[in-house]
């Protein structure tokens, strides 16, 4: 419950500097600035400040992005970010203020899905946010390790070029590449500066990026010098690798395991990533999961329709959902042909689970089925988990290759 001394309103541009030294307070970063590349996306009408009287004390924004959800559609979704309390605030309710009145106004404005990257595995779930509906594979792997032989590599010229060089081209390939990718997101011109802001104080000791094409895609990486008597032995760490053709991912993976000098890789990336099945050792690429985007579902009678289900069910749903109590009750989901309408009903439920099973589920990340076991779903009627279980899941798994 939010204490009664506190008042919640949007910022305006007088208020970015106190916003901005919350931000700063709350992450232990550095209040001179280093860190404010975020308020660059920041959009004031839909950034919320918590005071306490006259002082700022609680901090969140909502971006307003695209995400492409099963059967390449983008839809619109809030992207929650900077959600920061000052230290000696904390506990008292500043944050489940502004979650609250962000999703109300997710609510009143029809954005059906809201996102985030959680600081913290134990903050969100209370707020309805399900935690892996992306998952995230932190992959290592040793250099010149050889392919399949099932795996062609074209002898298409990669070159390595300027960053302003590079820019336009990846702009346009993210952009097509993005549409076709459950998880992805879409970019502004300021999301860009942030994503690949390439400031000194988030290299972390290594070089600065490295840019190369292929005409059907890119790879973005920094280098961390590394040796021993042998030689140099540096690792590629790669930020982004975005290719519209499997001939492309082959192609650029070759180059960056035959880079010379170079004796370790390593990538966030997809959770099945093909690299795994791509080289000839698979157990030479170490492989480490980590939750991604959590995923809240704002309004499950907006939300559930809006993507591509991959088999038909019929089951009535009972939602929990006491942070929003519009979900709240039994729905019958109904999806004919892939496409899904769900309405309010009075019959009975095949299956009870809260907000947050929904929306790890959403887009094909957790599976109910696994939710089951876990004691997050309850199955009444035999058979309709696993059935939703089928219609969730999608060809791949979904991945946001970006934290916002
Ligand atoms: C999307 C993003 O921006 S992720 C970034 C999140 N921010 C950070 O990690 C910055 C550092 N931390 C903070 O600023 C704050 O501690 C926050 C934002 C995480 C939480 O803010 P608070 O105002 O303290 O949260 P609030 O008082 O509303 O707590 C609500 C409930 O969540 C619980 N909770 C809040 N933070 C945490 C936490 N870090 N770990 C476990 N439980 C937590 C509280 O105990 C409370 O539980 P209750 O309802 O059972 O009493």
């Amino acid at each position: 419950m939010a204490d009664s001394a506190l008042s919640i309103r949007t910022i305006g541009r007088s208020d970015v500097d106190a916003f901005q030294t919350v931000m700063a307070w709350a992450f232990l970063a550095d209040p001179s600035g280093e860190d404010s590349k975020w308020l660059k996306v920041l959009e004031l009408d839909r950034a919320h400040a918590v005071f306490d009287g006259d002082e700022m004390i609680g901090t969140a924004g909502v971006l307003s992005r695209e995400i492409t959800v099963p059967g390449e559609r983008q839809v619109p979704v809030g992207a929650v970010t900077v959600v920061s309390v000052k230290p000696g605030h904390r506990r008292r309710g500043v944050a489940s203020l502004l979650m609250k009145t962000q999703l109300h106004g997710m609510h009143e404005n029809g954005e059906a899905i809201a996102i985030l990257w959680a600081s913290e595995g134990s903050i969100y779930r209370r707020f309805g946010y399900g935690e892996y509906a992306t998952s995230l594979a932190m992959l290592t792997m040793p250099t010149r390790m050889a392919f399949h032989p099932g795996v062609r590599v074209s002898d298409t010229r990669i070159r390595q070029v300027t960053r302003d060089e590079a820019m336009p081209f990846m702009r346009e390939v993210h952009e097509r590449v993005r549409r076709t990718k459950v998880g992805w997101l879409s970019r502004r011109a300021e999301t860009w500066d942030v994503q690949l802001a390439d400031r000194e104080v988030d290299r972390d000791g290594l070089t600065s990026y490295r840019y190369v094409l292929h005409p059907e895609g890119y790879a973005v990486f920094r280098v961390k010098y590394q040796g021993d008597p042998s030689g140099p032995q540096h690792e590629l760490h790669v930020r982004e690798l975005v290719c519209e053709t499997e001939q492309a991912y082959a192609d650029l993976y070759r180059y960056l395991l035959d880079m010379d000098l170079a004796g370790a890789i390593s990538f966030y990336t997809a959770w099945d990533d093909p690299i795994l099945h791509m080289v000839d050792n698979p157990r030479k690429v170490r492989r480490e999961a980590s939750d991604a985007l959590w995923l809240r579902i704002v309004d499950v009678d907006r939300a559930l329709p809006l993507r591509h289900y991959s088999s038909d069910v019929d089951s009535v749903l009972e939602v929990e959902d006491s942070f929003c109590p519009w979900n709240n009750g039994r729905w019958r989901f109904t999806v004919k042909n892939g496409e899904a309408t769900v309405a309010r009903t009075e019959d009975p439920a095949d299956v009870t689970l809260d907000a947050a099973a929904l929306g790890s589920a959403f887009l094909g990340g957790a599976r109910l089925s696994v939710l089951k076991r876990a004691h997050r779903v309850v199955e009444h009627t035999p058979g309709h988990v696993d059935a939703l279980t089928i219609a969730f899941l999608g060809a791949y798994y979904p991945h946001c290759p970006e934290v916002f």
